[in-house]
């Protein structure tokens, strides 16, 4: 058995691709902020490559913990030089695994915030890249608007405090460019929000605007942030996970990532310091991300939500059971055919027929062994980004919604805390303890839980969406998640 580490990494089983390249050559380019097990499955696996190919060695990575609970993270990868193992899991059982070595640094912000303001502001810092999910751009759900009510951003707004947040650390590090006539890094969300580039834009000039508006109008007119699609199905790493990777290659890793095979970035080319050239690694850089990213969110992501619920009701707690189940495979299908695609543009290149069955494929990989309860967590941060544009497009254009409208009453039904056989259900979210108190009293005020307007703006005053929630919470109440999706595929 070999703990990993840069001493003993070519001493791995031949099967296992090691970093080919000098890693003491490696620069630091990029700063990354929310190194969980998505970007080390993609963006950090992407920038491997392109190192393995010999380019790109001066934008390696700097990792970034904003939060008190990336301890582990930032203990795991000091232990091991930030090397990692990345296992992509075939649906026939074969494991792909590949040593990353594109991170070379990482940083534990509420350590030592100050050494994170310095990176960020140092001239080398080109880029700085974000997957810190749908809940860290602190927006408000239905105006899209950065939400300042957060007590930390509070806290980050008070003149010459240690920032706890990324707000607080980014726009300090841009403050500090700026008066030292550095020019801007470029802002990079790789998180599952529609127009990621956009709302990043949004929310760091807002909260720059609260601590001095001549810094914001600076930040808008120099700091570029692209949009982008990202999309690869990376499951939270379980101890049967390291488990296996040391059975199979004798390879003790802290923190090693799984994944699926597929992998996707779809990137806008809107960069003000220069970037890696990762279309050289199948990266599709283009002028317009919004069809891609509208796709993947409208079909993938929904479809997750559609199946997350449902799914834990009928007693499934593993994404590839229940997309197995030729029942939720044919409510999947038919919200995606439907209701979600006929929301979307064309997509270029992209037939969306073909799109809809390898989404059922993906998730119906049995050796991912990603969990219902990863999709179900955080819902609040993701049923106003996924699923209420549909119902609201489709509310526009006439067009049906029973079945979108039925995965916002399968969420109202799981926020109740109790399933159907009477057991406890854990609600992860932000907003677990509002959600549950509405949803309880649903059993006699059907509308209980629609009437946050906070997340579902004005959707409670539609007459077609109520009486379509009403009746499939009716029926979840009555019959149960099973017969209500039989209800629901028979039309
Ligand atoms: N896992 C996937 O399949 C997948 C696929 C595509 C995109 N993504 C995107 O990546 C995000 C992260 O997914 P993951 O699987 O890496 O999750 P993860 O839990 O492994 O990592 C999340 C990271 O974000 C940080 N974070 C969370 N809230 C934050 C906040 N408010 N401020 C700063 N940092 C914060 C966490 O500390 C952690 O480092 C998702 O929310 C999604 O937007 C994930
Ligand atoms: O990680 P989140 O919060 O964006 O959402 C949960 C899943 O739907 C998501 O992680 C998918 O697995 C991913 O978007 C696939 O690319």
């Amino acid at each position: 058995m070999v703990a990993l580490n840069a001493k003993t990494v070519r001493r791995l089983p031949d099967e296992v691709v090691v970093p080919g390249y000098d890693r003491s050559r490696v620069t630091v380019g990029i700063v990354h902020l929310g190194v969980g097990g998505f970007h080390r499955a993609h963006q950090a696996m992407y920038l491997d490559r392109l190192m393995a190919a010999g380019e790109a060695l001066d934008w390696g990575i700097c990792g970034v913990g904003v939060l008190p609970a990336d301890r582990a993270m930032a203990d795991a990868l000091a232990a091991q030089d930030h090397l990692y193992t990345l296992v992509v899991k075939h649906p026939d059982g074969r494991y792909e695994p590949r040593v990353i070595g594109s991170i070379v640094d990482y940083l534990f912000a509420p350590d030592d915030p100050e050494a994170v303001i310095e990176k960020l502001a140092a001239p080398a810092t080109r880029i700085v890249s974000l997957t810190v999910t749908e809940g860290g751009y602190n927006l408000h759900h239905v105006t899209g608007q950065f939400a300042a009510d957060n007590p930390d951003v509070q806290h980050d707004l008070v003149p010459g405090v240690a920032p706890k947040t990324s707000f607080g650390l980014i726009v300090e590090a841009l403050a500090r460019r700026r008066d030292r006539g550095i020019a801007p890094f470029t802002v990079m969300s790789c998180d599952n929000l529609q127009g990621n580039g956009d709302l990043s834009r949004r929310v760091f000039t807002a909260f720059a605007r609260l601590r001095d508006p001549q810094l914001a109008d600076w930040i808008d007119a120099n700091v570029r942030f692209p949009n982008s699609m990202v999309d690869r199905i990376t499951p939270v790493t379980t101890d049967a996970d390291r488990a296996e990777i040391a059975r199979r290659f004798g390879v003790e890793d802290r923190w090693p990532v799984v994944c699926e095979p597929f992998t996707q970035w779809v990137l806008a080319d809107d960069f003000g310091a220069g970037r890696p050239g990762y279309e050289k690694v199948g990266v599709q850089v283009v002028d317009d991300v919004e069809p891609y990213e509208l796709m993947k969110l409208r079909l993938l992501n929904a479809s997750h939500q559609a199946l997350a619920y449902f799914g834990h009701l009928a007693g499934y707690r593993l994404v590839d059971r229940a997309a197995a189940d030729p029942l939720f495979a044919t409510f999947l299908r038919q919200y995606m055919d439907r209701e979600g695609t006929p929301t979307l543009a064309p997509v270029p290149g992209v037939d969306l027929d073909a799109y809809q069955a390898s989404l059922l494929e993906r998730f119906a990989n049995p050796e991912v062994r990603d969990t219902i309860a990863r999709l179900c967590a955080e819902s609040s941060d993701r049923i106003p980004k996924w699923v209420l544009p549909v119902i609201r497009a489709q509310l526009k254009a006439g067009g049906p919604i029973d079945h979108a409208t039925a995965v916002v009453a399968s969420w109202a039904r799981y926020a109740e805390g109790v399933d159907e056989q009477g057991e406890q259900i854990t609600v992860v979210d932000p907003l677990a303890d509002r959600l549950t108190a509405a949803a309880k009293r649903q059993r006699s005020e059907p509308l209980a839980f629609l009437a946050d307007r906070s997340i579902f703006g004005d959707l409670i005053d539609d007459e077609r969406f109520t009486a379509s929630y009403r009746a499939t919470l009716d029926s979840l109440h009555t019959v149960g998640a099973r017969a209500t999706l039989e209800g629901l595929v028979a039309g």
